[in-house]
């Protein structure tokens, strides 16, 4: 292509013959002995006058050569067209020897071609020996030489600085609907909210709740609004949007979807599964239950729980029943950890999502972490699955597509996504793989102002600018790795706080953690994570929410969600790696707007890392917390004997294991 581009530039594009191109190449040769002369006698070319003469010497021998190409193809072209003639003039004669003709013909053109080649690599050399440091660049890139602008070469590829294209937020991303922050000062009475049935608003004043926090009072009646025409259909008969919450741990964002859905279902005939609650654990999972049980209490709704922590068998007994006329559905509302909501899709005879209205992602983001499991689209097949002879086609529902207007004149109830976490993603390419619909932010963080650009705002959203409880003081201590268990005992025993989370970074750093706590006494300690069974972890945040135990050492299996009150301390003894993980931490006190404290142990490498990763995320400065050594000295005799105690706990564990 480029070379047929090359051949009309020159004008060349008919045939020339051998003897031309050896020729052409002769004149080459002699050129470039004249110029190797002209070198070697530099003195023939001194005056200005003379650099004009070689100039015009070469050039007229470029033009000369393009000219006489020229001419060759006029001669050409004359030479085929009687060469053409005479086949046709003999049309009658027979095909055979038409076609050797032809052969011989296309033969012809294809050496004819090979020479062209050769003889316009040759030029376009030629060419470019000559014009070297005559040719002046045009700003589109071609080139032009001094002497004919009008003729310009092709080429011009070098790298050029491109004009960076800034990435621009989807519409709903950079202009959600803004939460307030502070709690207390943001408080909505419950009688102010009109869209909350009669028997909603019993029910929170028999829970003791006479206002809605900020969060609550922004997504409820937005979720409610997409159900005023009943749950079956969306608003006006439209799908209605998805809904994405972003705001602080303890803002109370399970009641901003348990009210909505718990109303929206109160108008249902039949029990079917029509809210799916998907949690990240099995605590978070229990706790939301809990919630759902509190406030279907009496409405005549069924909340069922299946998260591995009964058996198969029995959970399958909890949300299905059959009868004559074949199954019927034990759950309106069905809280689940995503693998056991998997396994009964696929194993659970009758078991179906068809007539799922809600599906709720709580912890979001951690939940898309884990969309490599696969699960969201086993729910999206179950939710669209089509049944053969259905004898209810009134309930048939299709995979939405684009809306038309024969898509518009078939109604089917609405699959509608809620979205919840403290620390949601705002990065478009991890909640694509939501599949969201027109989807609708809430959210307490607020971007820079309207005119921050928009590569700014791309950049606060996908690398994680999130907000901590106003309620929140959070302090750092410089410590060492030696004096960090000391200083910790020293904390808790002076301090005297009845709850106290403490997080490090590993179950094993965990148990060595307890175990040394223990071994040094006057301190109520426990621990959690996945060393523990599920009983056994149930028991231990029961007791600690008790406050039986002073210190819970936990790992990040708390660190989401746990709502546990009366925790006026977290201590992360280790730093935690990421900017999310903290925040979760942080964020189980200081809860429903209250005050609290937390504590980070930094050691000296760790203090501008750590630092700067708060500054990016926009958190609040941390204030510096010291421990002076002769606090500690009072400690150091009975801390000595603890690290004994704990040498010899780790070796029998370990003997344990080996037997
Ligand atoms: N309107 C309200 N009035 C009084 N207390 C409330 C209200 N709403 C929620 N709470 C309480 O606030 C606490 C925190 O609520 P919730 O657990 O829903 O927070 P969250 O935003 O989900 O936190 P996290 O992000 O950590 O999961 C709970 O103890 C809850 O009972």
């Amino acid at each position: 292509m480029s070379l047929f581009v090359i051949n009309r530039y020159l004008g060349d594009e008919v045939t020339t013959s051998e003897d031309r191109s050896k020729a052409l190449l002769q004149k080459l040769h002699e050129q470039a002995k004249d110029r190797q002369q002209q070198r070697q006698h530099p003195k023939a070319k001194a005056s200005p006058k003379d650099d004009h003469v070689e100039e015009t010497n070469t050039k007229p021998s470029i033009n000369e050569t393009l000219r006489k190409t020229k001419k060759r193809k006029k001669k050409q072209e004359e030479e085929e067209e009687g060469e053409l003639k005479s086949p046709s003039d003999e049309n009658e004669q027979d095909s055979g020897q038409q076609e050797a003709t032809c052969i011989k013909e296309k033969k012809q053109t294809k050496k004819k071609k090979k020479l062209i080649a050769e003889e316009c690599n040759e030029v376009i050399e030629h060419i470019s020996k000559n014009n070297e440091g005559s040719m002046a660049e045009e700003p589109g890139g071609a080139k032009v030489t001094s002497s004919d602008p009008s003729s310009i070469l092709l080429g011009g590829f070098e790298p050029k600085s491109v004009e960076k294209v800034l990435p621009v937020l989807p519409q709903w991303l950079a202009q959600p609907s803004l939460v307030q922050k502070n709690i207390k000062q943001n408080l909505v009475p419950i009688h102010d909210i009109h869209c909350l049935h009669p028997k909603v608003l019993k029910k929170l004043e028999a829970n003791k709740v006479k206002y809605l926090f900020p969060v609550q009072a922004e997504v409820i009646p937005a979720i409610l609004d997409s159900t005023c025409h009943g749950f079956l259909l969306g608003k006006g008969g439209y799908r209605p949007s998805d809904v994405c919450v972003s705001a602080p741990t303890g803002s109370g964002k399970t009641l901003a979807f348990v009210i909505p859905i718990v109303q929206a279902l109160l108008q249902r005939v039949v029990c079917e599964v029509r809210a799916l609650v998907v949690l990240p654990t099995k605590e978070l999972a229990q706790q939301v239950c809990k919630v759902f049980n509190t406030y279907v209490d009496g409405m005549g709704l069924k909340v069922v729980m299946v998260t591995g922590q009964k058996s198969f068998l029995k959970e399958q007994e909890s949300l299905i029943h059959k009868t004559a006329f074949g199954f019927c559905s034990l759950a309106d509302i069905l809280v689940c950890t995503p693998g056991r909501l998997v396994d009964h899709i696929q194993q659970t005879e009758g078991f179906n999502l068809r007539h799922l209205r809600f599906l709720v992602i709580d912890e979001a983001d951690r939940m898309i972490d884990s969309m490599n499991q696969d699960w969201l689209s086993h729910v999206t097949k179950a939710v669209f699955q089509v049944v053969a002879d259905s004898p209810n086609m009134l309930f048939t529902r299709k995979e939405p597509g684009i809306l038309t207007a024969a898509s518009s004149c078939l109604p089917q109830t609405p699959l509608q996504k809620l979205l919840f976490s403290a620390t949601l993603t705002q990065n478009p390419e991890k909640l694509k793989q939501l599949g969201l619909y027109q989807p609708r932010l809430f959210t307490s963080k607020q971007k820079g102002t309207s005119d921050d650009s928009s590569e700014t705002q791309m950049e606060s959203s996908t690398s994680g600018n999130f907000s901590l409880p106003e309620g929140l003081t959070h302090y750092y201590i410089p410590c060492n790795l030696n004096s960090k268990p000391l200083i910790l005992l020293h904390f808790l025993l002076s301090l005297r706080f009845s709850r106290v989370l403490c997080f490090t970074n590993s179950r094993d750093a965990s148990h060595r953690l307890y175990l040394l706590v223990r071994s040094f006494g006057g301190i109520s300690v426990a621990e959690f994570s996945s060393r523990l069974s599920p009983g056994e972890r149930k028991k231990t945040l029961k007791e600690f929410e008790q406050g039986k135990v002073q210190l819970l050492i936990s790992t990040d299996a708390t660190a989401r969600g746990i709502d546990i009150k009366g925790v006026k301390c977290v201590i992360n003894y280790d730093a935690p790696q990421f900017i999310r993980t903290y925040v979760h931490r942080v964020g189980r006190t200081a809860r429903a707007g209250k005050a609290g404290l937390a504590f980070t142990m930094l050691l000296k490498v760790q203090e501008n890392p750590y630092f700067s990763m708060l500054r990016d995320a926009g958190a609040p400065e941390m204030q510096k917390q010291l421990v002076k050594s002769e606090n500690l000295k009072q400690y150091e005799q009975r801390y000595e004997e603890a690290l004994i105690e704990l040498q010899r706990a780790v070796k029998n564990e370990r003997a344990q294991k080996r037997s």
